[in-house]
C-alpha cells in the first residue's frame, strides 16, 4: 500500500537517510498544499506582507502516551526524542516553512531544520535535529527529569511542507519521579492551557488506548479549553497493545466522551520499533495492515490510522482557508481601488502634438479650476479642522484688518499738548485771531496716512494666501511633469505678483484720496456747531464737578450757549496762546474784550470754516473780536523808557505755557473733529480696501489665471519639454498597471477557488 505523511507532499528526488519515499494517496499535503500554494501564490503578488495565518496544532495528553510519536508521523520524519526513557521536557515550537524549490536542489539542500538558539545553522540530518532538542533540553534543565516551559523553537524548512506551527508539549505526569517538584502536575496543566486556550490552536487530545480512556487527562484537558469540542481532535494510539479482547470501537464512535469533530485511532511505533530504526514508512504499513487485519475496525476506516488523522486536520484548515477567503478579496478588492486611483493620477501618455496639447490643456484648466474652486470654497476636500482658502482671505479682512482698525484710536498719539502746538504752528506768524481749520487738516491727515500701512499689509497677506491656495492646486498629475510643474508655479508666482502691484497702488490712492479732500459736509461728520456743543457740556460737566464756585458755574452756564451760534461765539479767539521756552514763561499780553466769566470771549467764531459751513462762518468771521499782536503794543505803551534789551529767543520754544479754558475746549474740539472725520475714513478704507484687494488681486487672478497660463505656456513648440514625465512616475506606472493585473488575475482566480471549496 502506499504510505503517506500527511502535512507533507511526497518528496520529488531521491530521500537521504531520514527521508522516506512518501506517495500520494488521499493524504493532506496533496489538497491542502496546493490550495495554500495557490493563495500564497495570491498573497505573494499582494506583497510579502500577506501570508496565510494557519492554525497550530498542539498534542497534549498524558506522559508517554505517544504525542511526540503523532506529531513526527503527520510531520512524516524522524526527528523528534521518542522512548520510554526519554519525555518532552519543554515544549517544542515547530515551524514548518514552505520554501520555494530550484530544480537543481538536491534533497539535502532543499529541506533542513534551524534551531532558534542556534542561528544560521543548518541541520541537514534531521537525526542530528534529535540529538540537538535532547542535548539543548538537558543543557537547560539537566538530566533529572525537570520540566520547563522555555520553549525549544525549531524551523522545519521545507518545498513539501504546509506553513503551518506544530506544538509539542510535556506530557502532564502524576508522581513527582527525579528533581521534579510536587506540583509538578499543576504546573504542566498550567503551561499546557497556555497553549491550547487560543481559539486557533487545533487541539490533537492523545489518550493511549491501552489506559483508562474514560479518564483521559488529554480529553480532560481539552474540555477545559474547548468546552464545546469545536477545535480538539481526539487521538487514541496504542491500539496494538490493547488487552487482549478490548478495542476502542466504542470510544472511536464517540460513544464514551463525544466530541464534535470526532477520534482517529492510530499504532504509531513501539519502543521495540525505535529500538530497530524502523522507518516511518514501514510504520505506516504496519498500521494499515493493523487496521485491515481487526475486522472490528472495518466500519471505522474513516477513523483509523494517521493518514485519516492528517485527512482530518486537512478539512480542519480547508474550512479555515475557506473562512478567511472573503476577507481576503475584500482586501483584494480595497487593494484594486487604490491602485486604479493611483494609475489615473499618473495618467496617461500620449505622443500626438493635439493630445499633448489636450492633455496640457485639460491639466491647466484643472489649476485654474482649483484655484477659483479654493478661493471661493467649494473645494472638494473641504477641510473640517481649519479654515482654507477663501474663508481664510474674510478672516484676515474682517477678523485681523477691520479689526484693527476698529481698535485704533485716532488720538492715542496726540497729547493736549500736540494738538495745542499744532493749532498755533497753523496760525503761523499772525495772530491768532480764530482757531484755525488748518490743524484739524493737518492732524486728520496725519492719522488718514496711519492707514496706509496696515491697509498694505492686509493686501500682502491675502497674497501670501493666494500663493498658499496655489500650491493647493498641484494636482497629483502634474507631478508627473517637474517642468511644467516648476513653469506653472513661475507663471503664477508673476501673475500673483503683478496682481499684487494694481491692489497695492489701489490703496495707495484710495488713502491719498482721503488724505487730499477733507470732506467736511459728509453727513456723517459732526461738524463745527455740534463739536463745539459737545465740547463745551463736556467742559460744563467737569468744570461742574471740580473746583467751579457756584457763582462762576452760574456764570458761566449763562454764557455756555445751548445753540451752535452761541457755542461758535464762546470759541472766537481774542487771546494768544502762550508760549512755554525752556528756561522761563513768555508773559502774555491779553486784549481782554468782552470776555465772560471763564475768560472766554462771547463773541466770535470758531473760524472754521469749511467745518462749520461757508455762508455761516464767513458772516460770523466779520464778527470776530481781534486779539492783539505781541509786537504792535510796545513801543505805544512804553515809548520815554530807555532801550530795553531782549533777551535771546530760546532755540526750541514750545506750546507748554498753562492752558486756558478756551484752550481746554479748543482741544476738545479738536479732539471731537478729529474722531468723527477719522471714524468715516475708516469705515471707508474698511470697506475700500477689501474691494480693492478682491478686484485687483483675488477676482482678477481668478478671472485670469486661466488666460494667463494659455498665454505663457500653451504654445505647440513647449508641448514636448513641458510635457517630459519623471521617469519614476512612468516606471511607478507600469508597476501599478503590474500589479494591478495581477490582483485582477488573483481576484478571479479567488473566485473560482472559493467555488471549487464550495464557497457561495
Ligand atoms: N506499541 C506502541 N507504542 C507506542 C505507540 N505510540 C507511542 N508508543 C511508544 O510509547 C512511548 C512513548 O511515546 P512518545 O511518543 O515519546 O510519547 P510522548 O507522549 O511524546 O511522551 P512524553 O513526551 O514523554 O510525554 C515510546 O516508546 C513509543 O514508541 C503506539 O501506538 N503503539
Amino acid at each position: 500500500m502506499d504510505q503517506t505523511s500527511p502535512l507533507v507532499a511526497p518528496s520529488p528526488s531521491p530521500a537521504v537517510d531520514f527521508q522516506q519515499p512518501l506517495p500520494s494517496p488521499p493524504f493532506l499535503g496533496q489538497s491542502v498544499i496546493p490550495l495554500v500554494n495557490k493563495l500564497q501564490d495570491i498573497f505573494a503578488q499582494l506583497g510579502s506582507a500577506s501570508t496565510i495565518d494557519l492554525p497550530q496544532v498542539a498534542v497534549v495528553g498524558s506522559q508517554s502516551s505517544g504525542k511526540s510519536s503523532v506529531l513526527e508521523a503527520l510531520v512524516g520524519r524522524d526527528f523528534l526524542p521518542r522512548g520510554s526513557d526519554i519525555c518532552t521536557r519543554r515544549p517544542l515550537v515547530l515551524q514548518l516553512v514552505q520554501t520555494s524549490r530550484r530544480p537543481d536542489d538536491s534533497a539535502e539542500l532543499s529541506e533542513w531544520g534551524e534551531f532558534l538558539h542556534l542561528p544560521g545553522r543548518r541541520f541537514t540530518d534531521f537525526s542530528t535535529i534529535r540529538k540537538e532538542i535532547q542535548t539543548e533540553t538537558d543543557r537547560d534543565l539537566g538530566v533529572n527529569k525537570g520540566i520547563s516551559e522555555k520553549q525549544i523553537r525549531l524551523k522545519i524548512f521545507s518545498p513539501n511542507v504546509l506553513n503551518i506551527t506544530l506544538v509539542d508539549l510535556p506530557g502532564i505526569t502524576k508522581v513527582p519521579v527525579g528533581d521534579q517538584p510536587t506540583d509538578i502536575e499543576a504546573r504542566v496543566r498550567t503551561m499546557i492551557l497556555s497553549y491550547i486556550k487560543h481559539d486557533t490552536c487545533i487541539i490533537l487530545a492523545v489518550s493511549p488506548a491501552n489506559a483508562d480512556l474514560a479518564n483521559s487527562d488529554a480529553l480532560q484537558m481539552a474540555r477545559i479549553a474547548d468546552p464545546d469540542g469545536s477545535r480538539t481532535i481526539g487521538v487514541i494510539t496504542k491500539l496494538d497493545i490493547m488487552d487482549r479482547g478490548t478495542d476502542a470501537r466504542n470510544f472511536l464512535l464517540g460513544n464514551i466522551i463525544p466530541l464534535r469533530l470526532g477520534y482517529v485511532g492510530v499504532v504509531n511505533r513501539s519502543q521495540e520499533d525505535i529500538l530497530v530504526n524502523k522507518s516511518i514508512a514501514d510504520a505506516l504499513a504496519f498500521e494499515d495492515q493493523f487496521f485491515r487485519s481487526r475486522p472490528v475496525y472495518h466500519s471505522l476506516s474513516d477513523r483509523c490510522g494517521i493518514p485519516q488523522l492528517a485527512k482530518k486536520l486537512n478539512q480542519i484548515l480547508v474550512q479555515h482557508i475557506r473562512a478567511i477567503l472573503p476577507d481576503l478579496k475584500t482586501r483584494i478588492n480595497a487593494q484594486m481601488i487604490t491602485l486604479q486611483k493611483e494609475l489615473s493620477s499618473y495618467g496617461e501618455l500620449t505622443d500626438s502634438k493635439s493630445g499633448q496639447g489636450a492633455l496640457l490643456l485639460n491639466i491647466i484648466t484643472r489649476y485654474s479650476q482649483g484655484f477659483s474652486s479654493i478661493v471661493d470654497g467649494k473645494c472638494d476636500e473641504m477641510s473640517t479642522t481649519e479654515l482654507s482658502g477663501g474663508a481664510r482671505i474674510h478672516y484676515i479682512f474682517q477678523a485681523i484688518f477691520v479689526k484693527s482698525l476698529e481698535e485704533v484710536d485716532p488720538c492715542d498719539d496726540l497729547t493736549d499738548e500736540g494738538i495745542r502746538t499744532a493749532v498755533q504752528n497753523a496760525t503761523g506768524p499772525k495772530n491768532v485771531l480764530f482757531v484755525p481749520e488748518v490743524p484739524f487738516q493737518v492732524l486728520v491727515r496725519r492719522q488718514i496716512a496711519r492707514l496706509l500701512d496696515p491697509s498694505l499689509q492686509c493686501a500682502r497677506f491675502i497674497y501670501d494666501e493666494l500663493v498658499k491656495i496655489s500650491h493647493r492646486c498641484e494636482t497629483h498629475e502634474l507631478q508627473r511633469f517637474p517642468v511644467l510643474r516648476r513653469r506653472i508655479e513661475e507663471v503664477v508666482a508673476n501673475f500673483l505678483r503683478e496682481g499684487l502691484a494694481p491692489a497695492e497702488t489701489m490703496i495707495g490712492h484710495l488713502i491719498e484720496m482721503e488724505m487730499d479732500y477733507i470732506n467736511t459736509s459728509h453727513p456723517a461728520f459732526i461738524g463745527g456747531s455740534k463739536a463745539v456743543e459737545v465740547a463745551l457740556q463736556q467742559q460744563r460737566g467737569s468744570i461742574t464737578s471740580s473746583s467751579m464756585k457756584p457763582k462762576d458755574l452760574e456764570a458761566g452756564s449763562d454764557k455756555l450757549p445751548e445753540k451752535p451760534s452761541k457755542a461758535r461765539a464762546i470759541l472766537a479767539r481774542n487771546n494768544t496762546p502762550g508760549l512755554a521756552t525752556e528756561q522761563s514763561v513768555r508773559p502774555t499780553i491779553v486784549h481782554q474784550e468782552k470776555t465772560g466769566s471763564s475768560g472766554m470771549p462771547l463773541s466770535g467764531s470758531w473760524g472754521i470754516s469749511s467745518i462749520f459751513g461757508g455762508a455761516e462762518s464767513h458772516a460770523n468771521g466779520k464778527e470776530h473780536s481781534v486779539g492783539r499782536m505781541y509786537n504792535e503794543p510796545t513801543q505805544a505803551i512804553e515809548p520815554k523808557f530807555g532801550s530795553i534789551q531782549l533777551r535771546e529767543p530760546p532755540t526750541v520754544l514750545r506750546a507748554t505755557d498753562a492752558q486756558t479754558e478756551q484752550e481746554t475746549v479748543e482741544i476738545a474740539v479738536t479732539r471731537l473733529l478729529l474722531k468723527s472725520y477719522y471714524d468715516i475714513v475708516r469705515k471707508n478704507v474698511q470697506d475700500l480696501v477689501p474691494k480693492a484687494i478682491m478686484h485687483f488681486l483675488v477676482n482678477h487672478s481668478k478671472r485670469e489665471l486661466h488666460n494667463v497660463f494659455i498665454g505663457k505656456l500653451y504654445r505647440e513648440n513647449l508641448f514636448e519639454e513641458m510635457l517630459q514625465e519623471r521617469e519614476e512616475i512612468a516606471a511607478k506606472r507600469k508597476r501599478c498597471k503590474e500589479i494591478l493585473r495581477v490582483l485582477q488575475q488573483a481576484a478571479w482566480e479567488l473566485d473560482i477557488f472559493f467555488q471549487s471549496l464550495g464557497g457561495p
